[in-house]
């Protein structure tokens, strides 16, 4: 454990479900709680804020302790935001008053300036508005805004995103990203949707059942295949690349990472520009030659890494290198055993379609 992880031991205990979690996570980027309903991922951010109380349990932020033995620090007492699923802002009072409530117990806070959290959330227009006058996207964007108006050390934000349609949805991700590359607090944020935690997280930890099934940096625990971590048709790698070319006359643009190329649908990003990349397993076909005629526009060399079963049993999940990357492919038993898939095989994987993340 360094000064800069947050440590955090809970058990918990009530009928007919139980909470058991030893985790040390990083001090900084997003932290993704991920898990089917009822794993628990909302009582762990509870345990976190103080909102609620472990049987046992230890909780250390950056070195100090926040809970042990002997210690307990009710939720007012910890420097923590927190987004609940729906903003539960105070209707009778201005978006502005709702910002400034916080703050006024909080000295710390008082001293730090709105304005760039306004900025950030493209909130400016809206403060003289009570919340009735809000959308549903406005809203969450003046919640998450009032969770950082007290100038908290940590964010916990659970599904912020859960009760918003998904044009709403699409509305708010490009701010939450903006957080995140500017933010310099840890956020913990609960999702159970695999797409937000590809957008977002930079640490992922998987729960089931009240546990943790698998932890570790987002990019690399996707890309294992021995882990229980289940996701189905969502199964799938994040990249990091680079807007690197485009071809004006098809519409597309290229994104280079390290091991490879891909084109993808231009999405008028600015060439030299950092991008995510989520590659599905469901959309990845190996061959054992590099076919010419066919539409697939990305095929890449790549040595077959593992062999793994997926959920379902005529299926199998194969992580293949290409360069220092690794993709995931997602096929059939069948195909596999005729491929004569094995571990150092040299291999082709055909890309169907990738999806581009700012
Ligand atoms: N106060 C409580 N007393 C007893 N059981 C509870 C209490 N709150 C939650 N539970 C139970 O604890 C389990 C975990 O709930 P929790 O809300 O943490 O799950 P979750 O992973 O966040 O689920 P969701 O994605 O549906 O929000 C569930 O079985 C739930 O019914």
């Amino acid at each position: 454990m360094t000064k800069d992880q947050i440590e955090a031991r809970f058990l918990l205990n009530w009928p007919g479900f139980s909470l058991d979690i030893d985790l040390t996570l990083p001090g900084r980027g997003v932290t993704a709680l991920f898990g089917q309903s009822g794993s628990g991922k909302t009582t762990l951010l509870r345990c976190m804020a103080g909102l609620e109380r472990a049987d046992e349990g230890f909780l250390s932020f950056k070195g100090e302790i926040w809970q042990n033995g002997k210690t307990w620090l009710p939720a007012h007492r910890r420097p923590i935001g927190y987004v609940f699923q729906e903003a539960s802002l105070f209707e009778h009072m201005t978006v502005r008053n709702n910002l400034h409530y916080g703050r006024k117990r909080i000295p710390a806070a008082r001293q730090t300036d709105l304005d760039p959290i306004i900025e950030l959330f493209g909130i400016g227009h809206l403060l003289g508005r009570k919340p009735d006058r809000l959308s549903g996207g406005e809203r969450q964007r003046v919640g998450i805004a009032r969770a950082l108006a007290v100038n908290p050390r940590m964010l916990l934000m659970d599904e912020p995103l859960s009760a918003l349609d998904s044009a709403r949805k699409q509305e708010i991700l490009p701010y939450l990203e903006k957080l995140r590359d500017r933010l310099d607090i840890p956020i913990v944020y609960v999702s159970h949707s695999p797409e937000e935690v590809a957008r977002l997280a930079d640490y992922l930890v998987a729960m089931n059942n009240g546990k943790v099934m698998a932890h570790g940096p987002l990019k690399e625990t996707l890309a294992r295949i021995d882990l229980p971590i289940r996701l189905g048709e969502e199964a799938g790698v994040v990249l990091d690349a680079v807007v690197a070319e485009r071809d004006s006359s098809w519409h597309l643009a290229k994104l280079d990472f390290s091991g490879g190329s891909l084109w993808t649908r231009d999405k008028g990003i600015a060439l030299g520009r950092r991008v995510r990349v989520r590659v599905l397993a469901r959309d990845i076909s190996l061959a054992r030659d590099n076919r010419e005629h066919s539409s697939i526009q990305n095929v890449l060399p790549g040595e077959v890494e593992a062999i793994a079963d997926d959920e379902h049993p005529g299926l199998a999940l194969v992580s293949v290198k290409v360069g220092p990357s690794v993709l995931v492919a997602r096929l059939t038993k069948r195909a596999a055993h005729m491929l004569e898939i094995a571990p150092g095989q040299a291999i082709w994987l055909q890309i169907k379609s990738v999806a581009l993340m700012e």
